[in-house]
């Protein structure tokens, strides 16, 4: 299937994780999210600090747009357990309607599988309803093995979506990657729909319709819908805009 722009937008997380992001910035930001709606390239999302939740709940209020914030103690997942919880409550509270979570990469190389799963269990048990994305952090575990493994431990720890990379420490979406995550997602047998979010480095057309080739390969055509697969990225929308 041949998909266009505008299509592609559609599956974007526009997204803005910088350490210099002010309310004034993210205002402007929100404001040209909601100028790519008016232009008819409406993305899905719109992913920030959970610190911007309630001003982006506010500003987005009369749009379609989904309000995603990453709480955990984004890019690293390092931190006690109960702030990272916390972070995320806040956030909710504020009204978001998606969440963006790092999978603990420490307690998963130390072989505390276990918990892993669980501190996601608990992410998740703060939002039965809402949307909680899992990210792998592909870039840092490198290997289809390792990428299997984490895929398998965010889906058991209830993730609604499995993303590939905070797109910060380490590089970001690959198509290798991509591929083992929708391998691992094709073979679940629970029957609970699990997304795909492609993050880290998704600059171009031509960059969306490779990722995309590969999801729909193993996943096929029902799997490509915002519901289930999204891109998370910073420049994509205004490029494609721009091409
Ligand atoms: O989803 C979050 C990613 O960090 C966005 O990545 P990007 O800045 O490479 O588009």
């Amino acid at each position: 299937m041949t998909w266009t722009k505008k299509q592609i937008c559609s599956f974007v997380d526009l997204t803005s994780l910088n350490s210099y992001d002010s309310v004034e910035s993210i205002k402007s930001f929100l404001s040209d999210a909601l100028d790519f709606e008016k232009k008819n390239f409406p993305v899905a999302a719109v992913c920030l600090f959970p610190n911007f939740s309630a001003l982006a709940v506010n500003e987005l209020s009369n749009s379609v747009l989904k309000v995603a914030v990453v709480a955990g103690n984004f890019p690293n997942s390092q931190g006690f357990l109960s702030t990272k919880l916390n972070e995320c409550e806040l956030a909710l509270e504020a009204g978001v309607d998606e969440v963006d979570i790092v999978l603990n990469l420490g307690e998963l190389d130390a072989g505390n599988h276990d918990h892993v799963v669980d501190e996601i269990k608990a992410f998740k048990g703060l939002m039965p309803n809402k949307t909680l994305k899992v990210i792998l952090e592909t870039g840092y575990l490198k290997t289809a093995e390792r990428i299997r493994l984490a895929s398998e431990l965010a889906i058991q720890g209830g993730a609604d979506f499995i993303k590939t990379s905070t797109g910060k420490e380490f590089p970001g979406a690959s198509l290798e990657a991509v591929e083992v995550m929708a391998q691992v997602i094709a073979e679940q047998k629970s029957g609970k729909k699990v997304g795909l979010k492609i993050s880290g480095g998704v600059r171009t057309y031509e960059d969306a319709l490779q990722y995309f080739e590969v999801v729909e390969k193993h996943l096929g055509k029902p799997f490509m819908t915002p519901d289930l697969l999204r891109i998370g990225a910073s420049s994509l929308v205004r490029n494609l805009m721009n091409e």
